[in-house]
Order: C-alpha cells, then structure tokens, then sequence
C-alpha cells in the first residue's frame, strides 16, 4: 500500500489512493488463481449469514466458495447461490473434508454459540488457512482461549469487542482506537472495529481509519457481507492488513452510493454494488 505519511500517532486515513489494489488478471487467468472461501455459520434460525457472505465472496472474485452450514439449510443456499458449494454439516468431523480443500476459512456469521457452532468454530481454529472471524466466532472467542492462525482479521462490532475485552460497548466506543489495536496485539491478526467510523488496526500498533458509509447501513446482515468481502481478498493474495483496509473501504463507499436512496438497504443489495466499485479501484483487465 502507498504508505503516505502519517503525523504521529494519527490513523492512515482510507481512500481511493491509500488502499492497495488487486493486481490485473491475465489473459489466462483459470478460477484456481485465486482461491477458495469456506464460509462456515448458519446455525438454525441465521441460515441468511452465510449466504449473504459467500455471494459477497463470490462478487469479489474469489474463484471458488463453498459454504458448511447446518443441512437444514442446504437447498435454499443451492436455490440462491447455484456457484456456491453448499454442503451440510451435522458435525465438525464433517469439515474435515471441505477445510482441507478451502485456502481462506470465514467463521462466524449466524454460527450460533451452542454446542454445533463451538464445535464447528474449534475445528476451523485448528486449521493453518487465513481466517476471517465474525459475530459468534467471536462470541465464543470471548468464552475460550482459542489462537487464531497468523494472518487473519477479526471483526467486531462495538457490541463484540465488549465482550472479547471484557467491558462495556460505551467504554469500547469511549477509546475506539484503543479497543481495536488492544484486540489486534491481542490476538495477533489484523482487528477490524466495525461501526461509524471503522477502524483497521493491526498487532505492530498500526492504524487505519474509514471516514465513508452511510447510516442506511445499520441494518442486519452488512457485517456478513464484509466477511464475504475480506474473505475473497485474501483469497486472491492481499495479506491481512492490506485485506482489511481495501475491504472495509469498498464496503463501506459501496452503503454510501446506495445510503442516497434512504432507508431500506438490504445487505444483499450491497455485493453488487462493491463488484463495481472494485472495479473502478482495481480494473480485473489491465
Ligand atoms: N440474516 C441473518 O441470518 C442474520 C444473522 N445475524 C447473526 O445473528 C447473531 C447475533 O448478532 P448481532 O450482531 O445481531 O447481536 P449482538 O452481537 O448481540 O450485537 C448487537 C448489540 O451490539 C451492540 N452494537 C452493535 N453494533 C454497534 C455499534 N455500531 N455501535 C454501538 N453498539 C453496537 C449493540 O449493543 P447495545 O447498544 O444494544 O447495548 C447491539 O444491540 C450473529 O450470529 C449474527 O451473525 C446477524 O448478522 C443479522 C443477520
Ligand atoms: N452508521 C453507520 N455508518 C457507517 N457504517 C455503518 C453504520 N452502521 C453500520 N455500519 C456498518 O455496517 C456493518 C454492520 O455490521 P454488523 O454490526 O456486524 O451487522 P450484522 O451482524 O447484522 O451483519 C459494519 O461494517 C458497520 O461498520
């Protein structure tokens, strides 16, 4: 990333300069070049989540996505997403399969936090693959001492940083980039602090701050499309830190072009709309 100069100790302010890109792709360009998402969540009632993070994944140009999620849900997520692979999981030995094959692993979207989602979650964080870690992950994370493999971003809301730092949501919204880089030193990734004003922070004390988005986006389900997002940019080769800073970006200028129609922004509204703008940003034909 262009590294322009920051005074003191002031957040990397992210834009269209300061975001690194995705490089063109060649001519010859085959699906394998550029990864393989497994989104794991959707326990019964939040089915939605994993959906609306794997059809991001898919429009961020990740080349493959495949989704484990309760069997339950199975025939809607092939209903929905005919490129997405969507396998039911009744147990964590039932992964086993599907991780092995994954490059980058997203966990947590609607995984619930009862005896299948922590199962799910610990077989996730045995594996060495980059992961993205949201909602219920981080739930649980607040619970378990569980390591996350190196590389990897975590994204709470104010809500979810809380609990993983053990105070309330106003004391996190009190030191904002303090709650971010204590969570990235703490659990050695990339932290993503979501909310009005997010914040990218990483373990070195690095910082970057997000000045777009829109208040139509507080709504349910954005922060599952982020996860899809982040998970297809590392997918195709940006490290955490540039992943992260590039993703909360996108999606947040993308609530921002549709935040101008008003309220009533669905999340799945959102994919397409990031789609163009990384496009804009990052052209996939030079
Ligand atoms: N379609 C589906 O399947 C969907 C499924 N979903 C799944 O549902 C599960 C539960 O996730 P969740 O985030 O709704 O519940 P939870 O962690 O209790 O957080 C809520 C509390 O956190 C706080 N808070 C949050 N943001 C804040 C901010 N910016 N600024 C300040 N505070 C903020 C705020 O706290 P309060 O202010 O009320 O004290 C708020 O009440 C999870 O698995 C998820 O994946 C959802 O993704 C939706 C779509
Ligand atoms: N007022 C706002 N301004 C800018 N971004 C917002 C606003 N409200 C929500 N967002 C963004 O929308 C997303 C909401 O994520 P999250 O709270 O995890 O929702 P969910 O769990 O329903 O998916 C985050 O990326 C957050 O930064």
């Amino acid at each position: 990333m262009p590294q322009t100069k920051q005074p003191g100790n002031a957040p990397l302010r992210l834009d269209r300069e300061t975001v690194a890109g995705l490089p063109a792709r060649s001519a010859q360009a085959h699906k394998g070049d550029f990864g393989h998402v497994l989104v794991v969540g959707g326990d019964l009632g939040t089915g939605g989540a994993v959906l609306l993070s794997a059809e991001a994944a898919l429009r961020c140009g990740a080349g493959l996505v495949s989704v484990a999620t309760r069997p339950e849900h199975v025939a809607a997520g092939l209903a929905r997403l005919p490129e997405v692979m969507c396998l039911g999981v009744s147990s964590a030995n039932q992964l086993v399969s599907v991780l092995e094959r994954a490059s980058v692993l997203v966990v947590g979207p609607g995984l619930g936090q009862a005896a299948w989602g922590r199962s799910l979650l610990s077989a996730v964080a045995n594996a060495d693959q980059p992961q993205v870690w949201d909602a219920d992950a981080l739930n649980l994370l607040a619970r378990t001492p569980l390591a996350l493999p190196s590389g990897s971003i975590l994204t709470p809301h104010p809500g979810e940083a809380a609990r993983l730092l053990g105070i309330s949501t106003e004391a996190v919204q009190a030191d904002r980039p303090g709650a971010a880089r204590k969570l990235a030193r703490r659990y050695a990734s990339v932290c993503v602090l979501k909310g009005a004003g997010s914040l990218v922070a990483d373990p070195s004390g690095r910082l970057a701050l997000c000045e777009r988005g829109h208040p139509a986006m507080a709504g349910a389900g954005l922060g599952d499309v982020l996860t899809g997002v982040l998970g297809a940019l590392l997918a195709q080769g940006q490290d955490a830190w540039r992943a992260a800073c590039l993703g909360v970006w996108l999606h947040a200028c993308a609530g921002e072009r549709l935040g101008v129609e008003g309220r009533g922004l669905a999340a799945s509204d959102l994919a397409p709309v990031i789609r163009e703008l990384l496009e804009e940003h990052s052209a996939c034909q030079a």
